[in-house]
């Protein structure tokens, strides 16, 4: 039998998920949450905003119908933004199994809860013993979309990852199974939040060796918190942390270090945030993870200045407060 998908979400990331899985053979559904939308895609199978390039194969069918898409499969990847899957999940109540088997591909925290991913999907489905888990790495849509090759993390059980990798596995998406789900969320969370203060640091001209610093240091940062939250280090060293950082931190594709340098321009959070279609997670995390860092006493200098740039202090005096930090250990949690 043919093996089935079902896509929730039809952003940047959905999209090229589903390309990559039509490509390695798997027959696709995907839940397309505007009307409008859904027709178009049906239509033409391209996006008309985002990964224009892009042209889905006729294994990727379209539905605006939530029940008939989760009809479809056991397979159920949830890429919708973080703020948003839990209203999906309540609407899929319904529907979900203990033979389901669920991955997010969302990078980010609740907001007003703090919770991770599978950790909103438990909530919503108390009842249900459906595998969950996450699927985080340094994977930019647009590179991955252009067929260039990557590398990423399906957290969970190794049945979830027996069932789930091969639908995803194509050539140009190397995937490894990783039990420390709490590890891959929050690695694949944390690190949007770098990827602002790198943008930050960027538009302000800081220099390479204060971007370093910021990806190094921050690291750390984002270990000390995930570990506190039950994650190894050693996953914050992987794909989905280290790896990710140093993709988004990077490129110039990534919202997050977009938004960052926008921030450097001095224009005010809301405007940039008004001015996107598109989801930049490492807002509401940054909150999220400011409000941790408080509540367990950890110190997290580079999320706690992100913040405050948010709240409109200078990026010249959030410098000056970070180099004068108290002198400590570089090994010292
Ligand atoms: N774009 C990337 O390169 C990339 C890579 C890896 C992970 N991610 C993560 O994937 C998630 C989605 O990001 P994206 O880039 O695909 O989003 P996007 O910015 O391209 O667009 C978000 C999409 O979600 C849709 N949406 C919003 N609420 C919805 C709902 N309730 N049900 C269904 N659809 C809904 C919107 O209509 C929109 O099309 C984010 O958590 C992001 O961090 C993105
Ligand atoms: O464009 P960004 O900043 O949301 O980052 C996209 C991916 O998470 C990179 O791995």
């Amino acid at each position: 039998m043919t093996p089935r998908l079902t896509i929730f979400g039809s952003g940047n990331w959905a999209l090229t998920l589903a390309d990559i899985a039509a490509r390695s053979g798997t027959e696709v559904t995907m839940y397309v949450r505007r009307q409008e939308l859904c027709d178009i895609l049906k239509r033409t199978h391209s996006h008309p905003q985002y990964l224009t390039h892009l042209k889905l194969p006729p294994n990727v069918v379209f539905t605006h119908d939530l029940g008939e898409a989760a009809a479809y499969s056991h397979n159920w990847l949830m890429v919708v933004p973080s703020q948003h899957m839990r209203t999906l999940a309540i609407r899929l109540r319904p529907f979900v199994t203990d033979a389901h088997h669920v991955v997010s591909a969302a990078k980010g925290l609740e907001e007003h809860t703090a919770l991770r991913m599978t950790q909103v999907l438990h909530d919503c489905w108390p009842e249900v013993n459906a595998q969950l888990g996450a699927l985080s790495g340094p994977n930019l849509a647009y590179e991955i979309s252009l067929g260039q090759p990557a590398a990423s993390v399906i957290a969970g059980s190794a049945a979830l990852f027996d069932a789930m990798a091969p639908l995803l596995g194509h050539a140009n998406l190397r995937l490894y199974g990783q039990p420390d789900i709490v590890g891959v969320e929050l690695g694949g969370a944390l690190k949007n939040v770098l990827a602002i203060a790198v943008g930050i640091a960027n538009a302000s001209g800081l220099g390479a060796n204060a971007e370093a610093a910021i990806m190094t240091r921050g690291l750390h940062e984002m270990g000390r918190l995930a570990v506190e939250l039950g994650a190894k280090w050693s996953t914050l060293a992987g794909l989905s942390g280290l790896g990710d950082v140093v993709a988004t931190a990077s490129s110039p594709k990534s919202r997050n270090r977009w938004l960052g340098q926008e921030l450097a321009k001095g224009r005010p959070l809301n405007e940039i945030i008004a001015s996107t279609s598109m989801v930049v997670e490492g807002v509401p995390t940054a909150y999220v993870a400011k409000r941790l860092g408080d509540e367990f006493r950890l110190p997290l200098p580079i999320t706690s200045e992100v913040v405050e740039i948010f709240n409109g202090k200078p990026v010249r005096q959030a410098v000056q407060d970070l180099m004068s930090r108290e002198r400590v250990q570089e090994s010292d949690f």
